[in-house]
């Protein structure tokens, strides 16, 4: 089944064209990644599909409905959550507090689902639920990233959307975080991820995406981008 689709999306900031014509697809129970290196549109893409930037051109698909301008907090509410580059969690509150916090304003999440809800990430996040009473600024970088992922679940979507959740991480912390992208789908969602760190993302995805100046330059499966000549040399670095 179709989960999302964005369909020949442009987006101007003034004078600087940040996306041209793009088109993704993603099927329920993927993980999709979409790589290119700094300033290739990437955020913007989730941006757009949030509708926190204006589109210039193009439509968004989201479970066949047409959510190209609905408001960024019914987009939400209709399962399709975003979590933002640089974590952005709340550090004077406890992590509890914090999860407690994703489910705000989604009516949809009665007060007595919460607890179940901040159980299911605690079983998926077994260091949140030993940090529960810590503030989360007093968190590792990569236990903030795991918040802010945790925080986000709690909203309980069909369609998480992370933005470079390896960004800043020491490399042994980013594995775990890739596991973590893994166990996520297994919990029967579906995730769109970002990033700059293109063979980790590329060899959890089924299949990915290459911005590259803003258009969809290459795509496929992760296995076969992955060993394409042109990724390799570009986002692989020479020795790989
Ligand atoms: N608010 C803004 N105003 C003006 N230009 C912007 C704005 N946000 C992004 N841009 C520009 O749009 C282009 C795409 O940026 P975007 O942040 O989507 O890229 P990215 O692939 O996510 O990059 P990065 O990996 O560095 O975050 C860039 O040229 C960027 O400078």
């Amino acid at each position: 089944m179709e989960m999302l689709k964005v369909q020949n999306l442009s987006v101007n900031y003034g004078y600087i064209t940040a996306l041209t014509n793009a088109s993704i697809e993603v099927d329920k129970g993927e993980i999709i990644t979409l790589i290119g290196s700094n300033g290739a549109g990437k955020t913007t893409m989730l941006m757009s599909i949030s509708n926190l930037v204006q589109k210039n051109q193009g439509q968004i698909f989201f479970k066949e409905k047409n959510i190209s301008k609905v408001p960024s907090h019914k987009i939400v509410k209709n399962g399709l959550c975003h979590v933002p580059e640089g974590r952005k969690i709340f550090p004077a509150l406890t992590v509890y507090e914090n999860l407690w916090l994703g489910t705000i304003g989604n009516q949809n999440i009665k007060k007595k689902d919460v607890q179940e809800l901040v159980e299911k990430q605690y079983d998926l996040f077994p260091r949140l639920k030993e940090r529960r009473n810590q503030g989360g600024g007093s968190l590792s970088g990569g236990e903030q990233q795991m918040l802010a992922i945790a925080r986000g679940l709690m909203m309980d979507p069909d369609l998480i959307m992370l933005d470079e959740p390896s960004l800043g991480l020491a490399p042994i912390v980013v594995e775990e975080i890739f596991e973590l992208i893994l166990k996520i789908r297994d919990t029967g969602k579906t995730v769109l991820l970002i990033e700059q760190n293109a063979a980790m993302a590329l060899s959890i995805a089924d299949r990915g995406y290459v911005l590259q100046n803003g258009r969809i330059a290459l795509q496929g499966k992760g296995i076969e981008l992955l060993h394409n000549e042109d990724v390799k040399r570009l986002y692989l670095g020479a020795d790989d």
